[in-house]
C-alpha cells in the first residue's frame, strides 16, 4: 500500500541518513524542505523530496497537505502513564501552601499512588491507562517509554509491567518498558532500606526478567529517596538481567548522582532541574542523554533544566513529558516543546530536535523513529494550516494537529 502526501508547506526534521542524536550547536539546525512530498509504503517512509521532483505514483492514495506542516511524531522517553486514580487532592494541597516534600512526608505522593494501585485490578488499571495512551497518541506522540514504580510490592510492580506489555501488544506505537521498583521506600521499609533493595534485587528482578517485562531499570536518585550507593546497587543488579539504567536524578538536589549514572552506563539521566558545573563536565563525552521534563517544573513550580548552559557546553538534550499523577498530569508533548521555548529559552529548532530524534535516542529508537528518513517508521504529525513551524511553540495552547500517523495509517483507523 502506497500513500503520497503532496504540497506539504514545510516537511521538518528530514535526514537523508539516519543519525543517532544531535548535540550542542547542532541542535540549532532543524533540516527542512519547503513545498515537499512524502511517500509511505506500508508502515515505512519510502521517499521524500521537493514537489518539483514529485514522482507519479499510479496506485498511491494521494493526500493534499497544502498549507500544512509535517513533522516526525514526538518521542516521549519518560512517562508513568500506567497508574490508578489520580492525586487532584494533593494538587489543591499544594495550592494551599504544602510542598511536594511535605505531602510526601505525610504519606502522600508516590506512596498514595502505590496504595491506589495495589487496591485496583489489572484490568481496571489497563482501562484507565489506555485512555491516557490514546490521548497522548492523539496529541502527536509516536513512541513512548512507560515506567512501573507505583506498585512497590512484588505483585504491584508485576501488575504494572504486565499492563505496559498489554498496551504494547494492543497499540501500533513503539513502547519501551522501564522497571522503577526503586521509586520510593514503602513505609514498612523506612527504617530498613536494605531489606527493600534486597526485595527488588532478589524477588522482583528475577520475576520481571523471567516474563521479559522490562527493557530498562530506573531509580529515584534523590535526597530522601534512593542514595547514590543504593542506586548503584539497583543499576548493577538490573544490568545483570540486561536492563540498562535510565535514572531519575537531580530533581531537587545535586548529590553527585549523575556521575554514578554515567559510570554505570545509563542511557539517560532525567529531570535535571538542578545541575552543577561538575554534572555538566561528567556528561561531556559520555553517551548518556540528559532529559528535561519542563511540564513537571511548570506543574510543581520548581526550576527548569538549564538548557542553554548545557547546550553551550556541547551536550545533547531530550525533552519528555513525565506524564504521572503527582508532578505532571499531562503527556502533551506540544506543551512540552512550547514550555521549553518559553521558559527554558530553547529555540523552536532545538526543542523539536529534543522532542524527536533525541527522545528516540533515549529509548534506543533512533534507527526507526525521530526523523523523516527513508526506511524509518511512517510516524508523523500533519498540522492544521500554519505559516511556519515557529507557530508550533508560539500557539502553546492551541490544538494544531490535523492528523497523526502511526505506521503509515491515520491513528484511529487502526484500532
Ligand atoms: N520524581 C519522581 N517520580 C515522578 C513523580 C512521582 C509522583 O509524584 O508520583 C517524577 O518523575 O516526577
Ligand atoms: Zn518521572
Amino acid at each position: 500500500m502506497q500513500t503520497l502526501l503532496i504540497n506539504i508547506k514545510q516537511l521538518l526534521q528530514v535526514r537523508e541518513t539516519s543519525i543517532a542524536k544531535v548535540s550542542g550547536a547542532e541542535m540549532a539546525h532543524l533540516p527542512l524542505l519547503e513545498n515537499a512530498y512524502l511517500v509511505i509504503e506500508n508502515d515505512l517512509i519510502s521517499d521524500f523530496g521537493l514537489m518539483e521532483n514529485c514522482p507519479k505514483l499510479e496506485n498511491a492514495t494521494v493526500i493534499d497537505a497544502s498549507g500544512k506542516i509535517v513533522l516526525p511524531s514526538f518521542c516521549d522517553s519518560h512517562t508513568h502513564i500506567v497508574y490508578a486514580g489520580n492525586r487532584s487532592g494533593e494538587f489543591v494541597d499544594r495550592i494551599n501552601g504544602l510542598s511536594y516534600e511535605e505531602i510526601a512526608n505525610r504519606g502522600g505522593g508516590i506512596l498514595n499512588s502505590a496504595k491506589k494501585l495495589n487496591e485496583t485490578s489489572e484490568d481496571e488499571i489497563y482501562n484507565q491507562s489506555k485512555k491516557r495512551l490514546e490521548e497522548v497518541i492523539s496529541q502527536g506522540t509516536g513512541a513512548v517509554e512507560i515506567k512501573s514504580g507505583y506498585g512497590l510490592t512484588v505483585e504491584g510492580e508485576l501488575k504494572m509491567l504486565r499492563v505496559i506489555k498489554k498496551l504494547r501488544e494492543n497499540y501500533p506505537i513503539a513502547i519501551k518498558s522501564t522497571f522503577l521498583g526503586a521509586h520510593a521506600f514503602p513505609t514498612e521499609y523506612k527504617e530498613n532500606h536494605q531489606a527493600y533493595i534486597d526485595l527488588i534485587i532478589n524477588e522482583m528482578l528475577p520475576k520481571i526478567a523471567a516474563e521479559n517485562l522490562a527493557d530498562y531499570i530506573d531509580a529515584f536518585l534523590e535526597t530522601g529517596y534512593f542514595s547514590v550507593s543504593e542506586t548503584i546497587q539497583i543499576m548493577e543488579a538490573g544490568k545483570k538481567y540486561g536492563l540498562t539504567p535510565k535514572i531519575h536524578v537531580n530533581q531537587f538536589t545535586a548529590i553527585d548522582g549523575i556521575k554514578a549514572c554515567v559510570e554505570h552506563g545509563a542511557l539517560s539521566v532525567d529531570h535535571l532541574e538542578i545541575v552543577t558545573d561538575e554534572d555538566i563536565e561528567v556528561l561531556k563525552d559520555s553517551t548518556c542523554m540528559p532529559v528535561a521534563l519542563p511540564s513537571c517544573s511548570y506543574f510543581i513550580s520548581i526550576p527548569y533544566t538549564p538548557a542553554r548552559q548545557m547546550l553551550n557546553a556541547g551536550l545533547p538534550l531530550a525533552l519528555a513529558s513525565d506524564f504521572n499523577p503527582g508532578t505532571t498530569p499531562s503527556g502533551n508533548m506540544h506543551f512540552v516543546v512550547a514550555t521549553a521555548c518559553i521558559k527554558m529559552k530553547m529555540t523552536p529548532e532545538e526543542a523539536i530536535n529534543a522532542a524527536t530524534i533525541n527522545g528516540a535516542y533515549a529509548m534506543d529508537l533512533s534507527d526507526s523513529h525521530g526523523s523523516i528518513t527513508k526506511g524509518k517508521k511512517a510516524n508523523f504529525i500533519v498540522t492544521k494550516p500554519l505559516h511556519s513551524y515557529y507557530e508550533i511553540p508560539y500557539c502553546f495552547a492551541t490544538n494544531l494537529i490535523d492528523s497523526v500517523w502511526l505506521e503509515g495509517k491515520v491513528f484511529g483507523t487502526q484500532i
